[in-house]
């Protein structure tokens, strides 16, 4: 086989998926394919010109001995980011129809790591996504160098306060009293373009329901407001579980569907649970 990776022409073959309502174009390149430009990740993704989705998930060959696959991640913008937690249970969903994964538990390598994989049976997957990682430089942030459970900036002369945890890829929550009329649309955006955050970030909307359900609602980096985020949901419950506000096994109410995250204790790794489900097999002509 020729190791010159081909780049993928008209007739690219992709699944159309979806963790929740955060949905996803899934190419699978163990083939040889060479991985998309971010210029076919804007076509793929454009909701009228193309399929139409928040991002794109490619399936490759496993990084790791023990996985039976790795997967990278691409926003419908083009740029590329280090984990993707709906897309990890739709990888593995698409890994169990595929065969490649007979089992009900199998590892998976994402640019974050390796993930510990159970099929929960009717369409839901757990997944183990690593230890959050609190340390400002590991979000990263600017400007601080010891990690806080609260952060306080000014962002357009409005005093904010934040929680900040990378999940492999970086994360602001915001704890508000009501998630349904959050400034997701104006606040997100404008604290994903403020210094404090050199790479962007996923900026999170979280409502205390009681100690065991939250409320969320997450401006993704790339992307913009999804119907879910599963590395949001994660980096949610983390900040508040650390701040004792909500138990260590909870609800998270996104506007797409629920996820239940457990993390026993702060050196324990997160634990996701949710749904992924298939939406239609395509070709791509242009
Ligand atoms: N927008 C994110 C990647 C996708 C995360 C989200 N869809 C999830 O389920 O975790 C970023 O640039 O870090």
């Amino acid at each position: 086989m020729s190791d010159v990776a081909r780049a993928p022409a008209a007739g690219l073959r992709f699944s159309k998926m979806h963790g929740a309502g955060n949905d996803f174009v899934v190419l699978d390149l163990r083939g040889g394919l060479a991985p998309p430009s971010a210029q076919l990740c804007r076509a793929l993704a454009d909701r009228h010109a193309g399929a139409g989705c928040d991002q794109i998930l490619t399936i490759e060959r496993p990084r790791s001995a023990q996985a039976v696959a790795s997967y990278r991640i691409w926003n419908s913008d083009g740029s590329s980011s280090q984990q993707c937690g709906n897309g990890a249970r739709c990888v593995a969903a698409w890994l169990v129809r595929d065969g490649a994964a007979a089992t009900t538990r199998f590892d998976l390598d994402s640019p974050a790591g390796t993930h510990a994989v159970e099929a929960l049976g009717g369409g839901r997957f757990r997944i183990a996504m690593g230890v959050p990682d609190f340390a400002p430089q590991a979000v990263p942030l600017s400007g601080f160098d010891v990690a806080q459970d609260e952060y306080a900036i000014d962002v357009g002369g409005l005093p904010i306060r934040f929680g900040a945890v990378s999940m492999g890829n970086p994360h602001v929550v915001l704890e508000v009293p009501d998630a349904a009329t959050a400034a997701v649309a104006t606040l997100g955006p404008a604290l994903q373009r403020d210094g404090v955050l050199p790479q962007s970030g996923n900026i999170g909307f979280a409502e205390v329901v009681s100690r065991d359900r939250i409320r969320l609602r997450v401006f993704e980096r790339g992307v913009g407001e999804t119907q879910a985020c599963g590395s949001g949901a994660c980096a949610a419950a983390a900040v508040l579980m650390r701040r004792g506000r909500i138990d260590r096994d909870v609800v998270v109410a996104l506007p797409g569907g629920e996820l239940r995250i457990a993390w026993p204790d702060d050196r324990a790794q997160i634990i996701m649970a949710g749904p992924a489900a298939f939406v239609y097999e395509g070709e791509w002509q242009s």
